[in-house]
């Protein structure tokens, strides 16, 4: 008996009710996709105040011609209050007015227009949602990814033809990459006496630029990716962007950085550019890799769950046998590769550091 209440807890009931969650989760990201998408939480944070509003008050800012119907978007913020997107405030005479959470405030773009928002938009594109009822695809025959299955082409390929595909793609990445790079800088200094860095994987440049402008020491950056990514990348200074293709070989540096690049290679890849790595490093060069790294146990951490979730995503969007590995994983190939030194920094739950040293 608690506050006049009795409670029976019946595992049974716990059981039915995981399983209607489970069942029901796509109304989830597709109401986010669907708030996003009307600027919702652009209409909440005008002037920078996080202002409660009421449904009927966000769509006077998102419809500012009228039209929309505001129950229906009261029903999907309520439910991703529960993800605690946003807040709900019923202090209103029992109207419900809904503010942003910090994580509704990742969801806001930046003076450059940059927010988290973009990296769910990107992920929610048709291309990629026609591919997931072919998950299971990838257990039954390893040798094609899903995407690929369906359109005909991997996912870079088709991302790279696509000019708006490739703006969205740079958004996406340095979106999601800004925030925890700035973190990292605060509190990782092995970028220190660098003078020639290289970016393997780099996109668009932009985190180079991060490190670049964070430690003026680094009087050259090479941005090294794909020659069809960097095709479109911006022009920064002290920044050479260099196509190629990491699997062939990497220009040479005093250190070399990669992140979220990995991920997307088999083992025996990940070996190959490992060891291009290492032939462009001099004795002692470091190589600084930010990767997701996979937890050794399963448990039902948000941790676990938004690593475990992404490792399907590369799975069947980008490839079949690139993967989250764990630390040890990592570390096993910086040694078979020839690495003497391996140490994990970890600074951000998702992405580590991790360095290898020549
Ligand atoms: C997930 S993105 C990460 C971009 C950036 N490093 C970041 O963290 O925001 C992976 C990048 O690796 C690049 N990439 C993939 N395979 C590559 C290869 N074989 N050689 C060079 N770059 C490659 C892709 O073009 C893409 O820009």
């Amino acid at each position: 008996m608690e506050n006049g209440k009795v409670h029976v807890v019946k595992p049974q009931s716990e059981a039915r009710l995981a399983i209607l969650e489970l069942a029901h989760i796509m109304s989830v990201p597709t109401s986010l996709v669907a708030v996003l998408k009307m600027k919702v939480p652009e209409a909440i944070w005008q002037g920078g105040k996080n202002t409660p509003l009421s449904a009927s008050q966000i769509l006077s800012i998102v419809r500012p011609n009228g039209g929309g119907d505001a129950e229906n978007l009261q029903r999907i913020l309520r439910l991703l209050t529960t993800y605690a997107i946003f807040a709900e405030d019923l202090s209103s005479n029992g109207k419900r007015k809904y503010s942003l959470t910090d994580i509704g405030k990742a969801l806001v773009p930046d003076d450059d227009g940059l927010s988290y928002a973009t990296y769910v938009l990107q992920h929610y594109q048709d291309q990629y949602l026609r591919a997931w009822p072919l998950v299971g695809d990838a257990v039954e025959d390893a040798s094609v990814e899903p995407f690929e299955k369906l359109h005909g082409e991997g996912a870079y390929a088709y991302c790279m033809k696509r000019p708006d595909e490739m703006s969205l793609f740079y958004a996406s990445m340095s979106g999601l990459s800004m925030p925890h790079m700035n973190e990292m800088l605060e509190k990782y200094d092995g970028f220190k006496g660098v003078e020639t860095l290289v970016d393997v994987g780099g996109n668009s440049g932009v985190i180079l630029n991060m490190i670049m402008n964070k430690y003026p020491n680094i009087l050259k950056g090479i941005n090294f990716d794909l020659p069809d990514m960097i095709s479109s990348a911006p022009q920064l200074p002290g920044i050479t962007h260099v196509g190629g293709d990491a699997l062939e070989s990497v220009p040479a540096g005093d250190a070399i950085f990669t992140k979220w690049t990995m991920l997307t290679w088999t083992d025996e890849e990940c070996k190959k550019v490992l060891q291009n790595c290492y032939k462009a490093l001099p004795v002692n060069g470091k190589l600084i890799v930010c990767e997701p790294v996979s937890p050794e146990l399963t448990d039902e951490s948000q941790r676990t769950r938004a690593l475990l979730s992404g490792d399907i995503f590369i799975m069947t969007m980008y490839r079949t046998k690139g993967k989250h590995r764990t630390e040890e994983q990592f570390k096993q190939l910086g040694i078979s590769t020839g690495f003497l030194r391996f140490r994990a920094f970890h600074i951000d739950p998702y992405f580590p550091v991790l360095e290898f040293q020549k």
